[in-house]
């Protein structure tokens, strides 16, 4: 799950041009792939997002020219020669479907020598030399072996005259690349697996659903977990819903942990809390490695605690569903790089593994990630916990401990210092989860939290609340702003007395949270520094807002949340047209002057044509769309189709223009509709991604607070004591606000997103015939 450190994985991995399809192009010419022939294949358990990265294998490699082939249901299918040719619209409308359309199997043959020759001579018989598994750690242990073995497989095959020399020679080698479809994340080397992001909103619903009946009654719910050996699902699980004992595998509980979960239990309910959630993960056990199951747990909350219990086994409702728009685009990212690796590949190099490694896409030697993988699971067999937990890299064990701490129970009558808390700008979903963390964050530190009611009209009329333990529960999966919110960015006046009354409540530090006018207020309160003594205290601003468009960070929280909601609406807009004569959707997305939710939006449905703000587009490329369009219609194969438009994409070339265009110029073809999301895309409740980088983010600026407290406590003049917590790539960042004084420029727009990257992969997995433009 961490990186392995490979230098190996420099020579493709994503980068500006990695989807350049110039670029591309004259890395693999298509001339030179034209006796190249790869298969797909997706094996082990399902997992949501492998019909994305299924779809990126059959485009990009149909783009470059490859002959590609589907293995249907897995090495069963290789092995029984379940192989037939894919074509670009056997894959259209996938993105949205769970499960994998190829199937899979779980499959015994393929653990034998003979299973794996048969699947030899059946790849060979079709011209198949390059494969690429979709799976889970076994399925890419058996990989590893296939490939392995391939020469005496094809030594054997020559022995027995089943091919020829000739044969033989041209099949000498077998180029093979991984990819992690599996819910579990429990591969090493990735951050994440295709398929784990959409089990947590698969968990996180049913939770969400049980909670309301869990309150009425006030009932213990205890929740069962997949997960095999690992216990990401259940850690996550357990963070992100408040869940009052978490039982995992790698973290085995003590002999005594049945009067450690009444005391817990117990204790949260004195605390005001009307249920417990219990997360139990299907691996769980205790020191000595016995199984500690749901039925136990629940056998000691009744008998003990005569307690109203009861046990929801989640089990393959994980697996199931659409996938969340993060597999997606992560899928489709690891597809487009596997066929790349394949076309790199030779005789010589080793079969690698895609992985998504700081937010990019990378590969790792498969035999490595293997390796490291299958050593966690010896570890645990051998009760080696603490060796497991530490193979399963650091991320893992920080959400234990942030586990830890957002549950521990602090003492209520704290005396410390004082942090004020205020919410401004527009409603972004995931601030209240953020503000649940920096309570509880805060007063593990013995200090207190002070929130002001509506933002600074709030805090200068003097509305302003003391945040206790209690205070928080159930916040962590409620949409809207509890503490309520509003626009307004101090004027000099106001300032004034926001410095009164910082200094009336005896505040010591500030966390702003919001959008551009968060950010815009926190520099305004680091220049009054100079005026307001008041204000030379530790600020800190956190970006939440869905637009993703505050520098400083490549997320805003509140934005996973939005990109979800907007791609469930799309999925559903474009349903609502099946079985019509052909119909083409134009759809105005949220996001200011900022393209990102519209982009990620694309390549998560599969949008035909998106404009935004950062792209300049032209009346010729409208009419391109149309003549994509119609070309589409006319296949017979297709008849829906999705263009996406950001709310301020230009001025001129408004929804309402793009529609009665397509209208006027796409008439015989197809009828033109068109939909405005508005906010409804921003309602709903907070994401998984969104709930744990809330919690992540609040635990970061209170210990950001408390140690610079630490250092100096008399001194928050410099510019280093007025920052932004933001995250980058992978770290955590925090930025100076004087660093980020540009945004107040008029003519502010960052056309370096990262995020941009991606739009020329758009139209490969988009335009059927996008590479004759670069011919
Ligand atoms: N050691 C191995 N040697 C050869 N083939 C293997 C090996 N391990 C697994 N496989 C093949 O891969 C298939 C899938 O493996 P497994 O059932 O472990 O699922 P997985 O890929 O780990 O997926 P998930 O994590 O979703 O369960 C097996 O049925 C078998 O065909
Ligand atoms: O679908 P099956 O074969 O019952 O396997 C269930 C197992 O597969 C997974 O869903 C994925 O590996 C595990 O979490 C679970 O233990």
């Amino acid at each position: 799950m961490d990186r392995l450190g490979n230098e190996d994985n420099k020579e493709i991995k994503e980068t500006m041009s990695t989807y350049d399809f110039k670029e591309v192009l004259k890395r693999f010419p298509r001339e030179k792939n034209k006796n190249v022939t790869l298969a797909v294949l997706t094996s082990g358990g399902d997992s949501q997002g492998m019909n994305a990265a299924v779809r990126a294998v059959v485009r990009v490699s149909i783009q470059l020219g490859v002959t590609v082939y589907f293995v249907k249901e897995g090495y069963h299918g290789l092995i029984e020669g379940y192989i037939t040719k894919a074509n670009w619209y056997d894959v259209s409308f996938t993105l949205n479907l769970g499960g994998t359309i190829i199937g899979t199997k779980r499959c015994k043959p393929f653990m034998t020598k003979e299973g794996r020759m048969k699947a030899t001579k059946n790849m060979i018989s079709f011209g198949i030399s390059n494969l690429v598994v979709i799976g889970g750690d076994g399925s890419l242990t058996g990989a590893n072996l296939f490939r392995e073995e391939w020469p005496c497989h094809i030594n054997e095959l020559l022995k027995n005259k089943e091919i020829d020399e000739e044969t033989s020679k041209k099949f000498d080698h077998l180029n093979l690349v991984g990819i992690v479809g599996s819910i579990d994340n429990d591969f090493s080397g990735t951050d994440m697996t295709i398929g784990a992001d959409t089990a947590l909103h698969r968990i996180l619903e049913a939770i969400d659903s049980i909670v309301s009946t869990a309150f009425s009654h006030q009932r213990t719910f205890i929740m069962e977990v997949m997960g095999r050996n690992c216990g990401y699902l259940a850690v996550k699980s357990a963070l992100m819903c408040e869940a009052d004992y978490l039982f995992i595998r790698e973290w085995p509980q003590k002999l005594d942990w049945t009067d450690k979960l009444c005391k817990n239990v117990q204790a949260a309910r004195n605390r005001g809390k009307r249920l417990n959630i219990i997360i139990v993960s299907e691996g769980a056990v205790d020191i000595n490695g016995s199984a500690i199951t749901s039925e136990m747990v629940k056998t000691v909350l009744v008998t003990t605690l005569n307690q109203d219990a009861r046990i929801t086994v989640l089990g393959h409702v994980q697996r199931g569903g659409s996938p969340s728009a993060f597999d997606r685009i992560l899928a489709s990212r690891m597809g487009a790089h596997a066929v790349f690796c394949l076309l790199e590949d030779t005789a010589e190099t080793e079969p690698k593994v895609v992985c998504l490694n700081a937010n990019t896409i990378v590969h790792q030697s498969l035999m490595d990630c293997v390796k490291s993988t299958l050593e966690i699971g010896k570890a645990i067999q051998q009760k080696d916990f603490d060796k497991a937990l530490k193979l399963r890299g650091q991320s893992f064990i920080q959400n234990l401990v942030t586990y830890k701490q957002m549950i521990r129970q602090e003492n209520m009558n704290s005396e410390g210092k004082i942090t004020l808390i205020l919410n401004i700008g527009g409603s972004s979903n995931g601030i209240n989860a953020l503000m649940y963390s920096i309570v509880r964050a805060t007063l593990a530190l013995n200090k207190r939290v002070l929130a002001a009611k509506f933002s600074i009209d709030g805090l200068i009329k003097g509305e302003v609340i003391e945040l206790h333990w209690s205070s928080v529960i159930g916040w962590l999966n409620q949409g809207g702003v509890k503490l309520g919110i509003t626009r307004t960015i101090p004027d000099e006046e106001m300032m004034e007395k926001v410095a009164m009354q910082i200094k009336h409540f005896n505040i010591s530090a500030c966390i702003i949270a919001g959008g551009t006018e968060a950010l815009k207020t926190g520099i305004l309160m680091y220049d009054y520094r100079k005026k307001y003594k008041e204000l030379c205290i530790p600020l800190i601003v956190i970006p939440v807002t869905y637009s993703n468009n505050v520098p400083g960070t490549d997320f805003s929280l509140g934005a996973d949340t939005a990109l979800n909601q907007i791609v469930k609406l799309c999925d559903i807009i474009r349903q609502s047209a099946e079985g019509h004569t052909p119909r083409v959707f134009v759809v105005e997305v949220l996001g200011g002057l900022c393209g990102y939710l519209t982009s990620m939006t694309a390549m998560a449905c599969g949008a035909d044509a998106s404009y935004i703000p950062e792209e300049k587009f032209d009346i010729t490329d409208l009419m391109d769309c149309i003549y994509r369009m119609v070309e589409k219609f006319d296949t017979k194969l297709i008849t829906r189709g999705l263009v996406l438009r950001s709310e301020k994409a230009s001025e001129n070339y408004t929804t309402s223009f793009i529609k009665k265009l397509l209208t006027e110029e796409g008439q015989k073809s197809f009828v033109t509709r068109t939909s405005i999301l508005g906010s409804i895309a921003t309602g709903g409740v907070p994401s998984p991604f969104d709930r744990s980088f809330a919690l992540k983010e609040g635990q970061l600026a209170v210990e950001w607070i408390n140690n610079i407290q630490n250092k100096d406590p008399e001194n928050f003049t410099s510019p280093s004591s007025a920052v932004s917590l933001g995250l980058q790539r992978s770290d955590f960042k925090f930025t100076p606000l004087d660093d980020l004084r540009f945004i107040n420029d008029k003519k502010y727009s960052n056309n370096q997103h990262w995020w941009l990257n991606f739009r020329p992969l758009l139209k490969v997995l988009e335009e059927p015939n996008y590479w004759k433009q670069f011919m």
